[in-house]
C-alpha cells in the first residue's frame, strides 16, 4: 500500500449490483492495485442486516486493499468524507406505477443524498449514479449539491457503451480492443443513440466496413438500446454483474484516463455542446484526463445521427421538466 485509503460510499449495498460490485472494489479494480479503500455502505433500515451479511463476506475475502467497512442507514453519515459515491440504490418501478410516481419516489432518495454529499463529502468527491432513471436521478442529486462542482455528478451509460462494443466485435469478428470511438448519446433508456458514426475498427471506419446501414439501424441500435429489457426478460432480474463491471470501468477511467486516440461514453452535465441543453445530464462521447471527464468537441453530426440524438435528448428534457414540476430540482 502506498497511500491513504480512499473512502468509497456505495448505496443500495445489499442489492444485486451491490453484491457484484463490492468485491471488485475491495480487490482493487475500482481505483487500482496500489490504492486501499474504505467502504461506506448505505442501505434502507430493512436491508441493513443483509448489508451486514455482505460485509461479513467481504471480511472473509481477506482483501489486502480493504481498509475498513462501515454500514449506515443515514445518507449524511454514509457520505461523510466520501471521495467516491456510487449511487446504486433506487426505487424500482412496481406494478401500476406511472413514470411520474417513479420520478417522485426516486426524488425522495436522490434529493437527500445530494444534500448529504453537499454537506459532508470530501472536496474531491466524484459521483456516479447507476440507479434508474440514472440521468435524471443524477440531475436531482446534483441540483441539491450547489457547493460541489456540477461536473462531479455523472450517470452511467458505460454499460450501454460496453454492450455496443460487444455487438460490433461479434458482427465484425474482431476483439473489443480493436474498436475505438463508439459513442452513446442521450438517455440511459430505450431512446439512447448508440453511434458508430466516428467509430473505427483497426483504424478503418466501422460503418463503411460493415457496409450495411439496415443492420446498423434495425439490429445494432435496438439491440443495444433494449438490452436492459432483454436481460430482464431472460434472467427475470435486471443486469447486475455487467452493470457492476461498467461502474468499475466508469470510475477507473475517470481516475486513470482514456487511452490516446480513443474515448468512452458517460452521462455528464451538458455545456450546451451538440445542441444538448445546458445542465441536462446526457450521455456524450467523453475523454478523461487528470481526473476529469470532458465532452469530445467538434464532431460533425450526420443526418442519420441528428434526429436520433435529438429524440433521446428530448426525453431527458421531459424528465427534467417533470421533476421540476414535482419540485425535485
Ligand atoms: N445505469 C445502468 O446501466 C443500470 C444497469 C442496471 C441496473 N440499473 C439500476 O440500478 C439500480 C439497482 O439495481 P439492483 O439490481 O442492484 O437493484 P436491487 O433491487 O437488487 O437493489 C437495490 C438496493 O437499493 C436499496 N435502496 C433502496 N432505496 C435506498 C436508499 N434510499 N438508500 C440506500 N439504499 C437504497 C434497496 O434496499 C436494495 O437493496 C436499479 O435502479 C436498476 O434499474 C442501472
Ligand atoms: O434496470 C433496468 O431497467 C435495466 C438496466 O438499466 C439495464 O440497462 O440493464
Amino acid at each position: 500500500m502506498t497511500q491513504a485509503p480512499v473512502n468509497v460510499t456505495v448505496t443500495g449495498a445489499a442489492g444485486q449490483i451491490g453484491y457484484a460490485l463490492l468485491f471488485r472494489i475491495a480487490s482493487g479494480q475500482l481505483l487500482g492495485a496500489d490504492t486501499p479503500v474504505k467502504l461506506r455502505l448505505l442501505e434502507i433500515p430493512q436491508a441493513v442486516k443483509a448489508a451486514e451479511g455482505t460485509a461479513m463476506e467481504l471480511d472473509d475475502g481477506a482483501f489486502p486493499l480493504l481498509a475498513g467497512i462501515d454500514i449506515f442507514d443515514d445518507p449524511k453519515q454514509a457520505f461523510s468524507g466520501a471521495n467516491i459515491g456510487l449511487l446504486v440504490g433506487a426505487r424500482p418501478r412496481s406494478k401500476g406505477m406511472e413514470r411520474g410516481d417513479l420520478l417522485e419516489a426516486n426524488g425522495g432518495i436522490f434529493k437527500p443524498q445530494g444534500e448529504a454529499i453537499n454537506a459532508g463529502a470530501a472536496d474531491d468527491i466524484k459521483v456516479l449514479v447507476v440507479g434508474n432513471p440514472a440521468n435524471t436521478n443524477a440531475l436531482i442529486a446534483q441540483s441539491h449539491a450547489p457547493d460541489v462542482p456540477a461536473e462531479r455528478f455523472t450517470a452511467m451509460t458505460r454499460l450501454d457503451h460496453n454492450r455496443a462494443l460487444a455487438q460490433l466485435a461479434k458482427k465484425l469478428g474482431v476483439a473489443v480492443t480493436d474498436l475505438k470511438k463508439v459513442a452513446i448519446w442521450g438517455n440511459h433508456s430505450a431512446t439512447q443513440y448508440p453511434s458508430v458514426q466516428h467509430a473505427e475498427v483497426n483504424g478503418k471506419n466501422v460503418a463503411e466496413t460493415i457496409n450495411d446501414e439496415a443492420w446498423l439501424a434495425d439490429t445494432f441500435i435496438p439491440t443495444v438500446a433494449k438490452r436492459g429489457a432483454a436481460i430482464i426478460e431472460a434472467r427475470g432480474l435486471s443486469s447486475a454483474a455487467s452493470a457492476a463491471s461498467a461502474a468499475i470501468d466508469h470510475v477507473y477511467t475517470w481516475v486513470n484516463g482514456t487511452p490516446e486516440g480513443d474515448w468512452t461514453s458517460a452521462g455528464v452535465v451538458s455545456d450546451g455542446s451538440y445542441g444538448v441543453p445546458e445542465g441536462l445530464i446526457s450521455s456524450f462521447p467523453v475523454t478523461a484526463k487528470d481526473g476529469k471527464y470532458e465532452i469530445v468537441q467538434g464532431l460533425e453530426i450526420d443526418e442519420f445521427s441528428r434526429p436520433r440524438i435529438d429524440a433521446s435528448v428530448a426525453e431527458l428534457a421531459e424528465e427534467r421538466d417533470a421533476v421540476r414540476k414535482l419540485g425535485l430540482i
